[in-house]
């Protein structure tokens, strides 16, 4: 299978001082690893560490109560919404500070309250090596986390009891919702992580996952600073990269795709 990728938007896009003209395709196979694209390959991943670079200073560069009333701002979209309210199971990220993640611990509690407010079954990264290999394990209280040598709160593999905790991977139920980090995104659901390929990587083996039992694929809602979100053909992907459905800024909920406009109720 072939894919086209365009490498910039209508108008030209200046990174790293090099004009990324418009309409100019780049064909790539879907086998990143192929000899032939190396070249464009290796051209992508420096264009997305100038990138990160960028956006971390941007990052850095918010005033820290502005922040926070952003993170306040986004986590309350997310907790009125309908398609949130009526969520079973997801999948959530731990945030960073220090990182300048948009906070998500006030979704975690609400999550992990008995019901009627809470009682969703929740899933949290665990990084398990540097070779991409991320799982998603089931908690039931904040302090099940324990800080790894990145300084991010993650589970242990077992609990408190010895007991190993679920891997949604190998869960009987799909998840409804999984809430994405990054450091940037746009209005095409082009979403740039930190550079580890963890979540491209969990991504395609969950979407494996749902194709393999015929489950509905879960909606894919990214959580953004309003600074986070570039112009469309600022972000470089390949193949590899998974587009998201939704992001959630302060200014509301952007529906990216058609499973967003249909189940988003927006
Ligand atoms: N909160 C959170 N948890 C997560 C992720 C994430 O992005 N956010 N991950 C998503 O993959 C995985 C961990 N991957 C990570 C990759 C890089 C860095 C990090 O500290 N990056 C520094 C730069 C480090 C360097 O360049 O050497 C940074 O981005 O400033 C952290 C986590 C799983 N858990
Ligand atoms: N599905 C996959 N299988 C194997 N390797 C992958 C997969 N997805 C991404 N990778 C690899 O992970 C590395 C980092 O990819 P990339 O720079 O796109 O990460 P990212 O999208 O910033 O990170 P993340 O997915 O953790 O948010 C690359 O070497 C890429 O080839």
């Amino acid at each position: 299978m072939t894919q086209w990728y365009t490498r910039a938007a209508a108008k030209g896009v200046v990174i790293s001082g090099q004009l990324w003209q418009p309409n100019r395709l780049l064909r790539m196979s879907t086998n990143c690893n192929n000899d032939n694209n190396r070249d464009d390959l290796d051209a992508i991943f420096k264009q997305k560490r100038v990138l990160r670079t960028q956006v971390r200073k941007t990052l850095k560069a918010i005033d820290p109560s502005l922040r926070s009333q952003q993170d306040n701002a986004i986590q309350d979209i997310i907790l009125g919404a309908p398609w949130f309210k009526s969520s079973l199971r997801l999948c959530a990220y731990i945030s960073s500070s220090a990182l300048r993640e948009v906070d998500t611990f006030k979704l975690l509690s609400q999550i992990l309250q008995p019901p009627p407010t809470g009682g969703k079954k929740l899933y949290v990264p665990r990084v398990e090596d540097k070779n991409s290999n991320m799982r998603m394990l089931n908690i039931s209280r904040i302090d099940d986390l324990v800080a790894n040598s990145m300084n991010i709160l993650e589970p242990d593999p077992v609990d408190a009891d010895g007991n190993a905790r679920e891997d949604v991977l190998q869960a009987n139920e799909p998840v409804d919702i999984l809430l994405l980090p990054g450091l940037a995104f746009d209005k095409s659901g082009r979403r740039l992580g930190r550079g580890g390929g963890y979540y491209d990587t969990f991504l395609k083996n969950y979407q494996e996952l749902t194709e393999t039992r015929n489950w509905k694929p879960p909606l894919l809602v990214a959580l953004s600073y309003s600074q986070q979100i570039l112009d469309d053909g600022v972000i470089p992907v390949t193949s590899t990269d998974v587009l998201v459905d939704a992001l959630v800024s302060p200014e509301g909920v952007i529906p990216i795709s058609s499973a967003a406009f249909n189940r988003m109720d927006l």
